[in-house]
């Protein structure tokens, strides 16, 4: 199976896991990416059984729209059982690494308003240490400069995602060479620089859920 299939395959899974826990008034929180992109395609098929989402980018929004699938605004909803989203890596304690696409902040807090964070990703996501994939930061416009000499001092080399606009309006800064062997630590002291409006570590608010596309069927693994 080629990478393609893998994430259609646990976007079927996803659905399966939430088909019987849908109600008429039921909003899902749908995440961003190539993989959250084969879940809304199958979630079509269900468009009649639940309300509508909440979307965590612009790009996730249109595509629900254009399968006719009503798209709420996150401040009109409150809690939502379920947030189905991939990743960019995530390990064995289901903390992630997201925002390749550059919607980590929406991501992070539709997450924060779900019940459940259902991770669906090909096998190529999980590592045993996060870090290989440059860590994504959203900042301020103005703060760019900044928030990059900070980030030197914590020892990483960060580099702005030149072109890219969130949609916040904000810029990314990607981070290499990152110890991530303390995930929450590192998210938290992250936070504390000014200008930093978000960054791309979820372990504070780590999945609930990982469906995991291998060659061999999806692995489903629970967080401890
Ligand atoms: O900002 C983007 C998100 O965090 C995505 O969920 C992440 O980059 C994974 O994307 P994909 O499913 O395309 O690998």
């Amino acid at each position: 199976m080629n990478q393609n299939q893998l994430k259609q395959q646990v976007a079927l899974a996803a659905l399966e896991v939430i088909r019987d826990q849908l109600y008429k008034d039921t909003i899902i929180g749908i995440g961003t990416g190539s993989t959250a992109n084969f879940f809304i395609d199958a979630l079509a098929e269900l468009k009649f059984d639940f309300d509508g989402a909440v979307a965590s980018s612009e790009a996730s929004a249109e595509r629900l729209r254009a399968h006719d699938i009503p798209v709420y605004d996150l401040n009109s909803v409150g809690q939502i059982p379920f947030y189905i989203d991939g990743a960019d890596e995530v390990n064995a304690r289901l903390q992630m690494i997201k925002g390749g696409g550059a919607a980590l902040t929406r991501e992070k807090l539709v997450a924060a308003c779900s019940d459940q964070f259902i991770c669906i990703a090909d096998e190529s996501k999980r590592v045993s240490v996060l870090g290989d994939f440059p860590l994504p930061i959203e900042v301020l416009p103005m703060a760019r400069s900044y928030v990059g000499r900070e980030l030197v001092k914590l020892g990483a080399d960060p580099q702005w995602r030149e072109g890219v606009k969130t949609d916040n309006g904000n810029l990314i800064i990607d981070c290499y060479n990152f110890m991530l062997d303390d995930p929450l630590a590192l998210e938290q002291r992250i936070n504390q620089i000014t200008g930093v409006v978000c960054n791309g570590i979820f372990a504070q608010r780590p999945a609930d859920l990982l469906l995991l596309g291998t060659a061999q069927g999806v692995e489903t693994i629970h967080s401890r």
